[in-house]
C-alpha cells in the first residue's frame, strides 16, 4: 500500500469565543510566535465566529500570514429566506478554507442530523470550501461499546453523495462528545481505533487511495500536554482544538508538540 504523506492540520475551533478586536489580537500574537518551519511542518488553521472572519482574512491577506482560517458552520442552503445562516457562497467570498460540518454541539443545540450534516458537507464542497466533518460518540454509546458503529453510520449518513474526488480532500475529525471539554482526554489507542476504522470504511466506500488522503482529526481536550502522544497514531493526521486554540503561546506550545515526531 502506497505510504501516507498527509500533512498534519492542527485546527483551532474558537465556538463562541472573541469579538472582532480579540480575534485581531490572537491571529497577530500567534503570527508573532510561528514561523516557516512551523507553517512547513503543518496546516494551521483558525475557526472563528463569523463576525469576526472579515477582521482575521484582512490581518491574514494583508500581512500573508500563513495561517489558513474557516467558518464554525455552514449553511445548508445557497441563499434565501434563511434568517441567520450563512452560505457557502459567502464564506468563500471570505476566502474561507474550512468550514466545520456537524460539530457536535451544533448537532446537540441546533438538532442537526446526519442529513443536515450531509446537505452542509455538500454545500461546503459546492463553494470550494473544504468541509471538517465532525463525528463521535456521547458517553451512554461510549459505555454500550457501541462508539465504532455509531461513529461509522455517522459517516455514512455525511457522504451520501459526495465524489471520490472530493473525499480526497475531506477532513474528518473525530471527537467523541465526552471528552470535549471536559479534561477527560481519549487514550491514543482510543482515538487511533475510531480514526483507523473511519479510514478503513472511507476505503471500502471509496478505495484505499482516497483513503489514503483524507485527512483525520482528533478533537476533545486536546492539549499541549498530551497532543504529541495522539499525534504519533497512525491514522491520526491533526487536531481539532477548542479551549486550547484561545491562548496563543498555548496553542503554539501544542502545534509544535504535535508535529515533533
Ligand atoms: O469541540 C472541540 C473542538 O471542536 C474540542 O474542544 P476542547 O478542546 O475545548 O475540548
Amino acid at each position: 500500500m502506497a505510504t501516507a504523506k498527509r500533512k498534519p492540520l492542527i485546527a483551532g475551533n474558537w465556538k463562541l469565543n472573541n469579538n472582532h478586536l480579540e480575534a485581531i489580537a490572537l491571529v497577530q500574537k500567534m503570527a508573532f510566535a510561528l514561523n516557516d518551519a512551523d507553517y512547513d511542518a503543518a496546516d494551521i488553521a483558525v475557526l472563528p465566529p463569523f463576525t469576526a472572519i472579515r477582521s482575521v482574512q484582512t490581518l491574514v491577506e494583508g500581512d500573508k500570514l500563513r495561517i489558513t482560517y474557516g467558518a464554525q458552520d455552514i449553511s445548508q442552503h445557497e441563499k434565501g429566506a434563511y434568517t441567520g445562516e450563512v452560505s457557502g457562497p459567502m464564506l468563500a467570498k471570505l476566502n474561507c478554507t474550512y468550514a466545520l460540518a456537524g460539530h457536535s454541539e451544533r448537532r446537540e443545540y441546533h438538532h442537526e442530523d446526519d442529513a443536515v450534516v450531509n446537505a452542509k458537507v455538500k454545500a461546503a464542497f459546492a463553494s470550494g470550501i473544504t468541509p471538517i466533518l465532525c463525528l463521535g460518540e456521547g458517553l451512554e454509546v461510549r459505555k454500550a461499546g457501541r462508539h465504532v458503529e455509531h461513529t461509522l453510520a455517522q459517516l455514512e449518513g455525511a457522504l451520501k453523495g459526495v465524489t471520490e474526488e472530493q473525499v480526497r480532500t475531506l477532513v474528518v475529525a473525530y471527537e467523541p462528545v465526552w471528552a470535549i471539554g471536559t479534561g477527560e482526554v481519549a487514550t491514543p489507542e482510543d482515538a487511533q481505533e475510531v480514526c483507523a476504522a473511519l479510514r478503513k470504511r472511507i476505503g471500502e466506500l471509496y478505495s484505499p487511495e482516497a483513503a489514503q488522503q483524507t485527512r483525520i482529526l482528533y478533537g476533545g481536550s486536546v492539549k499541549s500536554g498530551n497532543v504529541a502522544a495522539i499525534m504519533a497514531q497512525a491514522d491520526v493526521d491533526g487536531a481539532l482544538v477548542g479551549g486550547a486554540s484561545l491562548d496563543a503561546d498555548e496553542f503554539v506550545k501544542l502545534i509544535r508538540a504535535a508535529v515533533q515526531g
